[in-house]
């Protein structure tokens, strides 16, 4: 029997005018953990001889078990001809598919694995699943799946990714690596998807949500290394605020009500504010107010701030002049969570940004604030 944990956090993309290239990875996270096959012995042992590793694993198994959902009966079928069972731990997940050919996280991993030249799970594969990054709400929940999804297939069947070829897999599922990214590697980080290759575009992502038999004709895809990225250093008293609205608002719908041509005043904007922005964020003479400027856009908000009420109050009452602490404030990926970052009061910054949003909600939702760490150390699997 084989026990392993995935840990993926969640991210914030776009950080203001860096669109479809900067992004952060914040404390909040997707885990996976994973049997693979039985050790009824292990199992029934309730010995210290058990790791804290493979305790945490079993118990989580146990819970997955006392909060099982009715499962579509083609699932069972499924299940059998992938050798994987799946279950989610969060009732906020529910509406997510369980079937390994519908559900993202398989979906990718089924992918994967095909990529290689395998079928399926080598061994009855149990996938429990916790999952703290709200849905559909610009914190990056599709890329902690996707990259979950890659990590799961390559701890199952031992791989040996390299950060490149996770990063080349996730790029098919999601075409803009600024979320992928930083869920990876962790911190802050930039990157760009290679102009060198001669593949169509549509061939590189946009896979999301078809069923796998769909993707069988793009495993012969060469994926790798087609995203660079840098880390940037930034300031450790950085923190993000986050108000997370009540309600989704889907990556794709948000994106639909882009332009497709922009004019030069803007482009030019968001160059001038992403090219000091990048350095504004070390800790060596740190200004918040520099940030703060650098951190303005006109290539997305400008164009989703109808789709998120509130997001416009947030962006002009709150000030780095008339907020100590802030350093920055902005839509968190395709929205509707706005993000703020921060080096000092953030429960204060956090009730602040929840009054606005509350007064300009007008009762129709409700919106949470979190104070979220940026984490340094990215996805981890661990092997127990
Ligand atoms: N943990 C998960 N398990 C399965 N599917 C997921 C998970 N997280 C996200 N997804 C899929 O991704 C969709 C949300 O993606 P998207 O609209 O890009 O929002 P986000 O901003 O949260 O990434 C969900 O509706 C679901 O289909
Ligand atoms: N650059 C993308 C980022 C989407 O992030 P998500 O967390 O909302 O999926 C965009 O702005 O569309």
């Amino acid at each position: 029997m084989s026990l392993f944990k995935i840990r993926v956090p969640g991210t914030s993309a776009n950080m203001g005018p860096g669109f479809d290239c900067l992004g952060v990875s914040l404390s909040t996270y997707l885990n996976l953990y994973v049997k693979m096959g039985n050790d009824h012995k292990l199992e029934s042992d309730n010995s210290d001889s058990m790791s804290a590793g493979q305790r945490e694993v079993l118990d989580k198994i146990s819970l997955s078990e006392k909060v099982l959902l009715p499962k579509n009966p083609a699932c069972a079928a499924e299940d059998q001809q992938y050798n994987c069972e799946l279950r989610y731990l969060n009732c906020a997940d529910n509406n997510v598919p369980l079937e390994p050919c519908q559900n993202l996280i398989t979906q990718v991993a089924l992918y994967v694995l095909r990529y290689y030249k395998i079928e399926k799970f080598p061994q009855m594969t149990l996938i429990v699943v916790d999952n703290s990054i709200p849905l559909s709400r610009g914190l990056g929940s599709s890329a902690a799946a996707i990259v979950s999804g890659v990590l799961l297939a390559n701890a199952a069947c031992n791989l040996n990714l390299s950060v490149d070829d996770i990063k080349g897999f996730c790029l098919v599922f999601e075409c803009h690596p600024d979320n992928t990214t930083p869920a990876i590697v962790g911190g802050i980080t930039a990157s760009f998807v290679s102009d060198d290759e001669n593949l169509p575009i549509s061939e590189k992502c946009a896979l999301h949500n078809e069923n796998i038999s769909a993707l069988k004709n793009n495993v012969a895809i060469d994926l790798l290394k087609k995203v660079f990225h840098v880390n940037i250093d930034y300031n450790k008293d950085l923190k993000a605020v986050v108000a997370i609205p009540k309600f989704e608002l889907s990556t794709h719908l948000s994106r639909s009500v882009l332009p497709k041509d922009y004019k030069i005043d803007s482009i030019v904007y968001n160059l001038q504010r992403i090219a000091v922005l990048i350095s504004s964020f070390r800790k060596e003479n740190f200004s918040h107010e520099v940030m703060y400027k650098s951190m303005k856009d006109k290539i997305h908000q400008p164009f989703r701030k109808h789709l998120v009420p509130g997001l416009s109050n947030v962006i002009d009452e709150m000030t780095y002049s008339n907020t100590p602490g802030l350093a920055g404030v902005c839509l968190s990926g395709a929205g509707p969570t706005t993000i703020a970052f921060c080096t000092e009061n953030f429960d204060d910054i956090a009730s602040k940004m929840k009054g606005i949003f509350d007064t300009a909600s007008e009762g129709k939702f409700e919106t949470e604030v979190l104070v979220l760490d940026i984490v340094e150390d990215g996805s981890v699997t661990e092997f127990y």
